[in-house]
């Protein structure tokens, strides 16, 4: 149960704070009794301060009530068939003569232009009632109040003192056995504002269970006192029928679509009539294509029309508003979101690590996730999939069960190691083919020998072979650092394969500078040959 309705007032000295005004309220109950018929009471005050617990203490005072809620029943005959002709005739309900006091609630909840002669009909029955009246409104400047104003006696009701919801707050927590920190009541009690309906949720929420009050709730009491305000705006979109209320308690700094799933989430537990749901979820996804639209074209007017539709929409999706206890929940979608966090960010690495890898778009690489689990069904294949993409162990048992089993691993590894040696080797022996290019000293020799080359040629020659000794030096340097990463094992694939692609190169260079050689060469062989000639010529 909650603790509101646990500890309505039952009477005026358990109403705290509006000392005076409860003065003026008692006197005012005193002369109807001792027959002296009174001007209508309105008590107009912000939300949660007593108005409607002050109005169901004086009904304790007569011998029955009627209660309404103005914006109920807008229409000028409705109003008066309900209200208007009982309250003319002193029997309007059993048999006795005895006054019945009537309850108009959210009187400043009845629309404007579209309440088709409601004020009107209030307005007669201010004139003609003989029996007393109270209403309740929260907005004192409200249009809606100018012409009801001047023909009642009008009682503010303030703000609950802090001091005074602080002393309530304490009595409270000791018949619920909770264990405060005064500092921490003190601290909840200036939170609400003076909103003793606020104050009375917000400690039920946080200690109902825990059985304890701290100050180090009071960061919880922020966070609590947020979805409380996400509550009462959800509370009242489904209680009440009146446009204004339902507008103003929308206006809360909260994400729109968030409060949206909450109305969504509990229209079933509030409306009874199939009727009523089918037209409230269809209030509701009227407001979930505006937040779409808003989200999509970045235009947030549209927030505007969501907002009517999932507030004042679904209000008055209902043919009148429930007299009963409601348990709200949150939204289960959101529940649901927190429960699966981990998992999501777990997907979400995953993803990144996958996208980024082979280029394509987080979604793409989420669709991939069955045939990954397929995959590494393989241990073989799971060790490969998993180097590739550098997965951690968490995220290898995202696909599945089992550790790839030690000895797939060192095996893999050996593989690794073996290959990467081979690939050592082989440069070598590409380094080998260089080592048969002629030394300077041999050129020379050469050069000494045939005494035929120009001077071209012999540039030409010496260059080519510095490169290859520079070639030569940096594939040596690749190699010997190829092998200190494989030794570490932690050779990352994608610099393994900037590095094949790159020993690729420096061998399509070497190639190329070995054909070059191999040209050269053979063009020296030919010069040396046509030199022979020529020697055997010059010989001759
Ligand atoms: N002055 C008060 N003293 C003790 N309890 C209070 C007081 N005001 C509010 N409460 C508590 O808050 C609950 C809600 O108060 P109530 O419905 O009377 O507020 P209200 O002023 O009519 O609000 P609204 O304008 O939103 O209808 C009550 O059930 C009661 O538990």
């Amino acid at each position: 149960m909650r603790w509101t309705e646990k500890y309505r007032p039952k009477n005026f000295d358990e109403i705290i704070g509006n000392g005076k005004q409860k003065k003026e309220i008692e006197a005012w109950v005193k002369e109807w009794k001792e027959g002296n018929p009174q001007p209508c009471l309105l008590l107009v005050g912000p939300a949660g301060t007593g108005k409607t617990t002050i109005a169901h203490v004086i009904a304790r005072e007569f011998s029955d009530f009627i209660e309404l809620n103005a914006s109920d029943k807008r229409s000028y005959d409705i109003i008066m068939n309900t209200v208007g002709q009982s309250a003319t005739t002193k029997s309007f309900f059993t048999n006795d003569n005895e006054y019945k006091l009537i309850i108009l609630d959210e009187i400043d909840g009845i629309h404007g232009t579209d309440d088709r002669g409601g004020t009107k009909a209030i307005g007669k029955i201010i004139k003609e009632s003989i029996h007393p009246i109270i209403m309740t409104a929260n907005d004192f400047y409200s249009k809606r109040l100018t012409s009801i104003k001047p023909k009642c006696k009008v009682i503010k009701i303030g703000k609950v003192h802090t001091n005074s919801i602080n002393a309530l707050l304490k009595r409270i927590s000791v018949k619920e056995g909770i264990k405060v920190d005064p500092e921490a009541v003190r601290a909840l009690a200036k939170g609400s504002n003076g909103d003793m309906r606020s104050a009375l949720n917000t400690l039920q929420v946080i200690a109902e269970e825990t059985k304890k009050l701290e100050m180090s709730d009071l960061e919880l009491v922020s966070q609590k006192d947020n979805t409380n305000n996400i509550f009462d705006s959800v509370r009242r979109v489904l209680k009440s029928k009146s446009i204004d209320k339902v507008k103003n308690s929308l206006r809360l700094d909260e994400d729109p679509t968030l409060v949206l799933e909450y109305i969504a989430e509990n229209i079933p537990r509030e409306y009874e009539k199939p009727k009523e749901i089918k037209k409230a979820y269809e209030m509701v996804s009227e407001a979930d294509l505006y937040f779409g639209r808003a989200r999509q074209t970045r235009n947030y007017t549209y927030w505007r029309y969501a907002s009517e539709f999932m507030g004042v929409g679904v209000a008055l999706s209902k043919d009148d508003t429930y007299k009963k206890f409601t348990r709200l929940t949150g939204a289960m979608a959101f529940s649901l979101m927190g429960r699966t966090k981990g998992k999501r960010a777990l997907r979400d690495r995953i993803a990144e690590k996958i996208a980024e890898k082979i280029h394509v778009s987080n979604s793409v690489a989420i669709s991939m996730f069955p045939y990954l689990e397929i995959m590494f069904e393989n241990d073989d294949v799971a060790y490969d999939i998993s180097t590739f993409f550098d997965f951690d162990e968490d995220e290898i048992k995202r696909f599945r069960k089992k550790k790839i089993p030690k000895s797939v691993i060192k095996r893999k590894e050996k593989e690794k190691q073996e290959e990467l040696a081979n690939e050592k080797k082989k440069a070598k022996s590409e380094t080998g083919i260089s080592e048969k290019i002629p030394s300077k000293l041999e050129s020379n020799f050469n050069l000494n020998l045939t005494n035929k080359k120009s001077t071209e040629e012999i540039t030409q020659e010496t260059e080519i072979k510095k490169d290859n000794s520079k070639i030569i030096q940096k594939s040596e340097k690749t190699i010997s650092s190829e092998s200190s990463q494989k030794l570490k094992g932690d050779i990352s694939d994608e610099k393994k394969l900037k590095e094949k692609k790159y020993s690729n190169e420096i061998s399509n260079d070497k190639e190329e500078n070995i054909s070059k050689d191999k040209k050269s060469k053979d063009k020296k062989s030919k010069d040396t040959k046509g030199d022979s000639a020529q020697k055997s010529l010059f010989n001759f």
